[in-house]
Formats: structure tokens, C-alpha cells, sequence
């Protein structure tokens, strides 16, 4: 028998008992979510432990920075979110979900099928991002097109906008040669080749130390600001404490494969815990 509703309150009491019926309603799950991540080397025939169990997440929209010396093993987890581990490394232990699936289930090809779409990088070694005789402009065009039903005048249309949207003169760098650029240059067209795609999880590893200052800023505040407008979330990797901290919203320091404190940039800035943070953080020299 149909319900007799008061008129004033039918609509709210509605939506009220459907929200109490489905408690997963609207509940987005996170870009990244990493847990217990454990990873090992094979060395005759042994196995030895590089990342002991790290976690964290990483929501749309958000940077989390991952801090720490040389051999911390912040690009040995960064490779495992991507897929890329080299043959000699193993996971052991532990759940990579992307958008609210762990990919360690999934199988290879459609874990690969992640990266550029879903997945967008860009490394250290900008002059890795792009192939050295193949004009920057030709190399972005077939990006588009191997992702894209696209004529190749509409896919350069759509990278010379990525190519503004980045900073650089677009028309000139879309047709040299990626050593006819600058440091500075090639790695803003590199976000620009990761982000035309459209990403939702971005990793930059360690994506100013081969720049100077000035030209590593530059690079930071575009990725930021391309950030702001896509939505995208980033897994920003730096030894440099003084590069992030005033980029991410979380940060999580790693030492010897260990997580050691993990918290928002503004309480590692004025109250962190773990000695080694303020050894990292006493290391900066300019920060204010
Ligand atoms: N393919 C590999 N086989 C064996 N050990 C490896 C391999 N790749 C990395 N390692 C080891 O894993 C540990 C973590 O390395 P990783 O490259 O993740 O460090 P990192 O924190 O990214 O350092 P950096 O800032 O210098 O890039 C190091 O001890 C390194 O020697």
C-alpha cells in the first residue's frame, strides 16, 4: 500500500531514508591508495627487502610529496604504482588501488593500459621524455593519436594549446628538436605531454634536480597550476624538503624503505616528530 507523505517533508525524509538504505552513496574512492606495500630484490637466490610496508593516499585534486635521501626507495615505489619495476624487483606484500582497484590483481596489459590515459610520468631525465630526432610537436601528435580518435591537424591544435598552457612559445617548440630546447623547456613540454592526456594520477620524479632554481620553480608552479584546473592528483618525488614543502598538502618521509613520518606539510613544517624530518628540514636553506 502507497506510502501517505506529509507534503512538507516527503522530499527530505525521502532522501534521508535512501541515503540511510545505501551508506556508499557519493563516497569517492581516492586517486592512489598504497598499503603496505612491501618490496624485495632477488639476490642469489635470496630475497632482500628494499620497501617495508608503506602507505598512504593520495585523493583527487591533491599533492603528496615523498621525501628522502638517495636509496630511500621513493622511485622503487613510484615504479611499482606505475607498473615499471625492473625484472630483478618483486612485491611481496601488500595493495596498489587505483581508484578503488588494487591493479596488483589485474593483469599486465591492463595494468600497462594505465599509463598515459590514467597514469601520466615524467622523470629526473627530461631528455628521456622525448625521442632526440623526432620534432617535440611530431612526437606529442602521436601521443594524441595512439590515445585519441584524432586527425593530426586536430591533434596538433590540441598540443600546441598544452604547449601554451605550459608557458612555452608553442608554434616554435612544436616543431624543434628536443635538443634545439632548453632544461627548463623540455620539461614543461614533458607536463605538457603528460597532461594532454588527461590524467588523474600524475608522478613527477624528482622532476627539477636536474635544473637550476629559477628553471625548477618554473617547472613546479606550471604543474601546480595545471593541477588546479584538471583536478589531477600528484605523487610528487623529491630528496629536497625544500622544493615540496610548500607544494604538497601531504608529506610522507622515507628512509632505509620505511615510511617514517607521514603527515600534512604544515605539521612537518612546525611539528614534526621524527628526527630525521628535521634533519631534512634543517638541510633546507631558503625556505621561509
Ligand atoms: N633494479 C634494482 N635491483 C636491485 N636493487 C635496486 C634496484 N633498483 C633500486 N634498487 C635499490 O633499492 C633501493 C631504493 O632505490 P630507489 O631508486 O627507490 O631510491 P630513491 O629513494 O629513489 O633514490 P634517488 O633519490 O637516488 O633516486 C636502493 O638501495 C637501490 O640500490
Amino acid at each position: 500500500m502507497p506510502q501517505i507523505m506529509d507534503k512538507e517533508t516527503t522530499h527530505m525524509e525521502k532522501a534521508q531514508q535512501e541515503n540511510a538504505a545505501s551508506p556508499l552513496v557519493a563516497v569517492e574512492a581516492p586517486v592512489l591508495e598504497v598499503s603496505q606495500l612491501q618490496i624485495f630484490t632477488r639476490q642469489e637466490k635470496q630475497q632482500r627487502p628494499l620497501v617495508h610496508g608503506v602507505s598512504f593516499v593520495i585523493p583527487r585534486g591533491e599533492t603528496l610529496a615523498l621525501v628522502g635521501e638517495s636509496g630511500s626507495g621513493k622511485s622503487v615505489t613510484a615504479s611499482a604504482v606505475l607498473g615499471l619495476m625492473s625484472g630483478s624487483l618483486g612485491i611481496s606484500n601488500g595493495e596498489i588501488r587505483f581508484r578503488g582497484d588494487n591493479v596488483l590483481d589485474w593483469p599486465n596489459k591492463k595494468r600497462r593500459g594505465l599509463r598515459g590515459r590514467e597514469i601520466g610520468f615524467i622523470f629526473q631525465n627530461y631528455q628521456e621524455s622525448f625521442t632526440p630526432f623526432i620534432t617535440v610537436g611530431k612526437q606529442m601528435n602521436e601521443t594524441l593519436r595512439s590515445h585519441e580518435k584524432l586527425t593530426r591537424r586536430q591533434a596538433k591544435v590540441h598540443a600546441l594549446e598544452w604547449l601554451e598552457q605550459v608557458g612555452l612559445p608553442a608554434e616554435r617548440v612544436y616543431s624543434s628538436y628536443p635538443f634545439q630546447l632548453s632544461g627548463g623547456q623540455l620539461q614543461r613540454a614533458a607536463i605538457a605531454g603528460a597532461m594532454m592526456l588527461q590524467p588523474s594520477l600524475l608522478i613527477a620524479d624528482e622532476p627539477t634536480t636536474a635544473l637550476d632554481v629559477l628553471s625548477g620553480e618554473k617547472v613546479l608552479d606550471v604543474l601546480a597550476s595545471l593541477q588546479k584546473r584538471t583536478g589531477c592528483a600528484v605523487l610528487l618525488i623529491s630528496h629536497d624538503l625544500r622544493h615540496v614543502v610548500k607544494r604538497a598538502s601531504t608529506i610522507a618521509v622515507m628512509k632505509d624503505g620505511h615510511i617514517v613520518e607521514l603527515d600534512t606539510a604544515e605539521h612537518i613544517l612546525y611539528h614534526c616528530h621524527h628526527e630525521y624530518t628535521q634533519q631534512l628540514l634543517n638541510a633546507r636553506p631558503y625556505i621561509t
